[in-house]
């Protein structure tokens, strides 16, 4: 799409001292790209690449095993979330298989004990996100102009952070679809992709491929930070198209919000500034489960699947929360 692009900034100001007058560009960046995209992309973010290349490495060769082998990992009950190997349904419309996992040391994990490095790698990635995460939290804090550590201080759980390697497989003469087209409903996410295209975001109606770069990372406000900032940041709808011939490899970090947390718009960007709350409050809990049923049941009319905007306010009849 001409005249769109995916913003792409740098987050070494960050890693070192004294670079304020960067640190000020970068906020910029991210808190326009937030509002107009929903979507960036960053660099020097912390990830080494080594280990990014690695991760993606020991994924390829996970999924290629027999599904038997695969299976050994499938999840146990219990998680809000199945972690563990899964492959969707038959009947689903996403033709993709991952590997969930929740941080280093969770109960609920069921790691693969094939590729032997494999459990390593995933947990250290993890771990690095998990830093990542931290910082980007505070950098989008700074974006929302919120008192310092605000979002730290309410987004104080990271046990339910979860992370999926997935693979995509090829597209057949029929059909391309990797994953239908959603908004995340988490805080944030990260992705980083392997050479093959696939994943686009929506802009003002049309689709913007996120071409894969080596070493980069997608970050994806999600709709828990578009309720707090009463939509002042996007939850971008976002998708992933298969290509004929060859699968797609990608790792996502969901940056997440405990279950007991309230979710409803900010002080500051409603009655601090005279708008109204363009959402109720809702629990994050009942929010995942009504998400989680859109995939064990999902409703056969495609408009009854819930959106955040189930907890959209209409006001006078205008719509504003697409
Ligand atoms: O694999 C990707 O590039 C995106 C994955 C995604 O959107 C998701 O899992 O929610
Ligand atoms: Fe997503």
């Amino acid at each position: 799409m001409p005249g769109f692009s995916i913003p792409t900034v740098d987050l070494s100001p960050f890693f070192n001292e004294g670079l304020e007058d960067d640190k000020k560009k970068a906020i910029e960046i991210i808190a326009k790209a937030c509002s107009d995209y929903g979507f960036f992309q960053v660099v020097n973010h912390g990830l080494p690449l080594s280990l990014m290349t690695r991760a993606l490495e020991l994924s390829k060769t996970f999924f290629e095993y027999p599904i038997e082998e695969k299976l050994k990992s499938s999840p146990g009950s219990g998680a809000p979330l199945p972690a563990g190997y899964n492959r969707q349904p038959e009947h689903s419309a996403d033709k993709n298989e991952y590997l969930l996992v929740f941080p280093p040391g969770s109960s609920f994990n069921v790691y693969p004990n094939n590729p032997p490095q494999f459990r390593e790698v995933l947990e250290d990635i993890f771990s690095h996100f998990t830093k990542t995460g931290l910082l980007m939290e505070s950098i989008l804090n700074e974006c929302l102009g919120l008192r310092s550590n605000f979002l730290k201080e309410y987004n104080n759980d990271r046990s339910l952070d979860f992370m999926v390697p997935l693979r995509y497989f090829p597209a057949t003469d029929t059909e391309n679809n990797g994953i239908t087209e959603h908004e995340d409903g988490n805080c944030f996410t990260f992705v980083f992709q392997d050479e093959t295209e696939g994943l686009e975001v929506r802009k003002d109606g049309e689709w913007i491929p996120v071409t894969p770069t080596e070493g980069t990372i997608v970050v994806n406000v999600s709709d828990v930070i578009k309720v707090l900032s009463n939509n002042k940041f996007k939850s971008a709808t976002h998708k992933v198209v298969r290509q004929a011939g060859r699968s797609r490899h990608s790792y996502a970090f969901f940056y997440n919000l405990a279950g007991d947390k309230w979710v409803e718009p900010l002080s500051q960007f409603t009655k601090e500034i005279g708008e109204p709350p363009k959402y109720r409050g809702f629990l994050y809990k009942e929010y995942q489960q009504l998400r989680m049923r859109n995939k064990t049941h999902p409703p056969s009319n495609p408009l009854d699947v819930i959106h955040i905007t189930h907890y959209a306010i209409p006001h006078l009849g205008k719509e504003e929360n697409s």
